[in-house]
């Protein structure tokens, strides 16, 4: 969430955050690169504009109008520069001036080498266990920031994976409303409404950009899991990938993988709730997971369809009001998976996205906690390159992203909670490949048709050949009568020819030898 250097009492209390990027001349003299020119210090912007009314308790959040609860200076970085200090390269750009374009590809997880998958693999179980280098969390609301003291910032190092988790749990965090009070649940920073699809998009960056620091290999890209196969199992879940299931335990891991190594982070939820803390960086149980496993909910006893992918990108409008979970007719809403596949909002429906989180039947089924199981990780990049390819398909510009009235944190000029520095909704709705120096190698699914379209075609394709075997009869005929007119008139002709001259045809005693 923020840069070690602003959690400190000084940052907080002057609400700037502008670490220096050559802090070489002291602190302070380099505040977000000025002297190289790559951004300065400015006020951050927040947009104000409404929210929709699911959210009732303004004023109560510190995730209102992010991040203006903790800072109101940020670093604006120059060109192609980036990050809290400018320091790094936007998306798409690479190299010590960022001047180098990138194209990273998105993979197929089950099109990799082995020698692939054990790299990435590695690669997953380094970022849990690895420090982040810039970033720390925070564990207490803003109110109680200072600790109980007042003079100690409750932050906390994390890992980079875990940084990966703690992020999502933070935007969908329930907004506390004091001891022995209810938690409000309706609201929701990264689900249930438009920026569904921009906050992930953004979240994966994050994570692919921080790997990609840690193995000093700016080419990583984090492969995908096509969950649209409509199987009842989980193909990536074996030992040289995600993890085959446990011998000992249904809902666990085996122990060939490492991921039964891996410990989960805020599971906490309900001490969060009563208390008001915030989930920190302890680690917990095991992932548990136990996918088609479900037999209280036999819907979700499977995965999506290809149809329902093919389906999904044939929705022509990227959302629509209320811009919420009960959106009908809304590429975000049926691509989210609370519409069915072909648009049609059905409260009891779970599709794609939603389905897919669902038949993992665990830890990667509960918002607060889907994240700790690296499952997510591919299930989210597949569901952007759906999303680009929608993005490409209907070459949608940005007038379809509302700008007001979308649930709270959802709206186009928000900033996203909790990334720093702020990065607004708007930022992520852009084709990837063009904008974001990445892009997926992947075929999409047709669609196969309905009864009615396949009797459509039928009717259109037989009135075409009727018409077809007309035309051709009518030419024969045409083409028969000029051919005898042709011959008729020189028959004639000769014959006349002949008849006219009969009288003058030499008769044999006549000719001439
Ligand atoms: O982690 C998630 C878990 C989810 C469960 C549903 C549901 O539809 O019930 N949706 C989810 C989204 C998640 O991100």
């Amino acid at each position: 969430q923020f840069p070690r250097q602003c959690a400190t009492v000084e940052a907080l209390r002057s609400g700037m955050c502008c670490p220096d990027y050559f802090p070489v001349f002291g602190p302070g003299t380099d505040r977000c690169g000025v002297s190289t020119g790559r951004g300065q210090c400015v006020p951050v912007t927040a947009d104000l504009r409404p929210h929709g009314p699911q959210y009732t308790h303004d004023g109560r959040d510190d995730r209102e109008q992010w991040p203006l609860s903790f800072f109101n200076q940020t670093c604006r970085c120059s060109g192609n520069f980036s990050g809290y200090n400018c320091g790094s390269c936007r998306p798409g750009w690479s190299g010590s001036t960022c001047s180098q374009p990138t194209n990273i590809v998105r993979r197929n997880l089950l099109d990799l080498s082995a020698e692939e998958r054990r790299r990435f693999v590695n690669a997953l179980h380094q970022a849990k266990v690895t420090i982040h280098p810039d970033i720390v969390i925070a564990t207490r609301r803003r109110e109680e920031i200072f600790g109980p003291d007042g003079n100690t910032p409750q932050f906390e190092n994390v890992s980079i994976y875990n940084y990966f988790v703690w992020s999502h749990y933070y935007s969908v965090r329930k907004t506390f409303l004091g001891t022995g009070q209810q938690s409000f649940g309706g609201v929701d920073f990264s689900h249930e409404g438009p920026a569904f699809v921009t906050w992930h998009r953004y979240h994966l960056l994050q994570l692919e950009r921080d790997m990609q620091n840690m193995l000093q290999d700016p080419t990583f890209g984090l492969p995908y899991w096509n969950f649209a196969t409509g199987q009842n199992t989980c193909d990536i879940c074996s030992d040289d990938l995600m993890g085959a299931r446990s011998n000992f335990d249904i809902s666990l891991i085996s122990q060939n993988s490492i991921f039964s190594q891996w410990r989960v982070l805020c599971e906490n939820i309900e001490e969060y709730e009563t208390l008001g803390t915030i989930c920190n960086s302890t680690e917990g149980g095991p992932i548990r997971r136990n996918p088609a496993g479900n037999v209280a909910r036999p819907m979700v006893q499977r995965l999506p369809e290809p149809e329902d992918v093919a389906l999904c990108l044939e929705v022509g409008v990227f959302d629509t009001p209320p811009f919420y979970s009960n959106s009908t007719d809304s590429f975000r809403n049926t691509v989210e998976g609370y519409s069915d596949p072909s648009g049609k909002y059905d409260p009891a429906v779970r599709g794609l996205h939603n389905l897919a989180h669902l038949f993992l039947n665990g830890t990667g089924g509960q918002t607060h906690l889907s994240p700790n199981d690296p499952i997510f990780v591919l299930l989210h990049t597949f569901t952007d390159a759906l999303f680009d390819e929608w993005l490409r398909r209907h070459s949608a510009g940005i007038s379809t992203y509302p700008l007001e009235n979308a649930p709270i944190g959802h709206n186009r000029q928000y900033n996203m909670v909790p990334f720093w520095p702020p990065v607004t909704n708007n930022e992520m709705f852009v084709t990837a490949p063009e904008n974001l120096g990445y892009s997926y190698e992947v075929e999409w699914p047709g669609r196969t048709l309905h009864v009615t379209e396949m009797i459509t075609i039928a009717v259109v394709t037989a009135l075409v050949l009727v018409a077809i075997i007309f035309a051709a009869a009518a030419c024969i005929v045409r083409v028969k009568k000029n051919k005898d007119e042709l011959h008729q008139p020189l028959l004639t002709d000769q014959y006349q020819h002949y008849s006219d001259d009969y009288d003058s045809i030499p008769t044999p005693s006549q000719s001439v030898v």
